[in-house]
């Protein structure tokens, strides 16, 4: 058996410490090794929770580091490039959350960084973080879609709440950035098609955003083969961790995310009286952690057997691109056009990936 597989933290916040624990306790032929941050204090105490692993405050130190084998961004957007470029030319595996970048062109930058890296060291070694692929209902959902037995998916609606985001720098561009991107891979991945235009409404926002914000967002996407996909975000709901996603299709519907798909109770309410309903959980860490376990788990299996699996560089580009034409849209109210690249100008081996949960990409 081979051994396990030495894996680098970079970015130690809410998400870094999140994978940091799940690959120290839960991940099959891994092992946490080092942790990068700037925040060299918060580095350093999630190094002492366990043995052997080191940190550091400079995160191309630990990319570049013999004793690191592979590496999982959970770093800032504005610093993905740099740092998935340091893995590319470090011949490093990487699973970088998401957003691949913040803007097309960088993210189209790290594409064709990518496919030089696959040329020179023979597989694919980017990963983009979007974790509903590996949820199992969402999992379900695009089996139901894609078995034929519904007839043609014609439009998604999806709903996407936080009980509220965690810092002042959470502006109205990050909800499409941040948080809407999520439902770009969404809507990639259920229809298997790309998404060729977004536009982005501000309905009047709620009292309880920071000043300025524009929140609730609700977008529209047209996909390429004319279904389209409605999106509300709302980050500021008060509530909890809300992601809903219903698909129309010829002979029928689906729905994901109610609460009686998952723990679902009655109990006394505060006034006494009987009350029936799920408990909303608070984030997404609680909502998705089946997915982001499968997530890395696949992400190592995958480096060990030297293949690639999930959402590709491509995925992560092409999400982004929807991401810029939708920051476009915010500002101006108007329908914009994506803009991506024909991907046979591209040069170098495609990023088509080997697993049943990726969008295809277009050849
Ligand atoms: N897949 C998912 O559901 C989620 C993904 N994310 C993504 O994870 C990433 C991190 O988000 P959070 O953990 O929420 O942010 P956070 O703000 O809680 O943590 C970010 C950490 O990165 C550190 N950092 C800043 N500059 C750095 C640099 N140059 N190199 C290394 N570390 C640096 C900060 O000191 C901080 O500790 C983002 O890309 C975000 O979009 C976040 C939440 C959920
Ligand atoms: O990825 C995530 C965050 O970065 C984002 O800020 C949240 O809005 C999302 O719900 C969460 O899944």
């Amino acid at each position: 058996m081979s051994p396990a597989l030495r894996v680098g933290v970079v970015g130690v916040g809410i998400m870094g410490a999140d994978h940091a624990e799940r690959l120290a306790r839960r991940t099959a032929r891994a092992e946490l090794v080092a942790v990068a941050d700037p925040d060299e204090v918060r580095a350093k105490e999630l190094a002492s929770r366990h043995d052997g692993v080191w940190s550091t405050g400079d995160a191309l130190e630990l990319i570049t580091s013999d004793e690191v084998d592979a590496v999982v961004l959970a770093s800032p957007g504005f610093v993905h490039e740099e740092q998935v470029l340091a893995c590319l030319a470090a011949g490093k595996p990487v699973l970088c959350e998401k957003p691949l970048t913040m803007d097309s062109e960088s993210s189209l930058r790290v594409v064709r960084a990518e496919r030089e890296a696959t040329e020179r060291f023979g597989r694919s070694l980017v990963q983009v973080g979007f974790m509903r692929r590996f949820d199992p209902e969402y999992a379900r959902l695009r089996a139901v879609l894609t078995d034929g037995s519904l007839g043609r998916t014609l439009l998604l609606h999806n709903v996407h709440r936080n009980a509220s985001v965690p810092n002042a720098d959470f502006r109205s561009e990050m909800i499409v950035r941040d948080s809407l991107v999520h439902e770009v891979d969404v809507a990639r991945f259920l229809f298997g098609e790309e998404v060729v235009a977004i536009q982005v409404l501000s309905p009047a926002p709620t009292s309880l955003a920071a000043e300025g914000v524009i929140d609730p967002q609700v977008a529209i996407f047209t996909m390429a083969g004319g279904g389209i996909v409605t999106n509300e975000v709302f980050v500021n709901s008060q509530v909890g961790y809300e992601v809903r996603c219903e698909a129309v299709a010829e002979r029928g519907s689906v729905v994901i995310g109610r609460p009686s798909s998952g723990a679902y109770s009655t109990s006394l309410g505060t006034s006494g009286a009987g009350q029936w309903g799920g408990s909303v959980p608070a984030d997404y860490r609680e909502r998705f952690a089946t997915a982001y376990d499968l997530e890395v788990q696949a992400w190592v299996d995958s480096v060990h057997a030297g293949t690639s699996v999930g959402p590709t560089a491509w995925d992560g580009y092409a999400a982004t691109a929807v991401s810029t034409a939708g920051m476009a849209s915010l500002a101006s109210g108007e329908r914009v056009t994506v803009d991506l690249v024909d991907p046979s100008t591209l040069a170098g081996p495609t990023t088509q990936t080997h697993h049943a949960s990726s969008t295809k990409e277009p050849s």
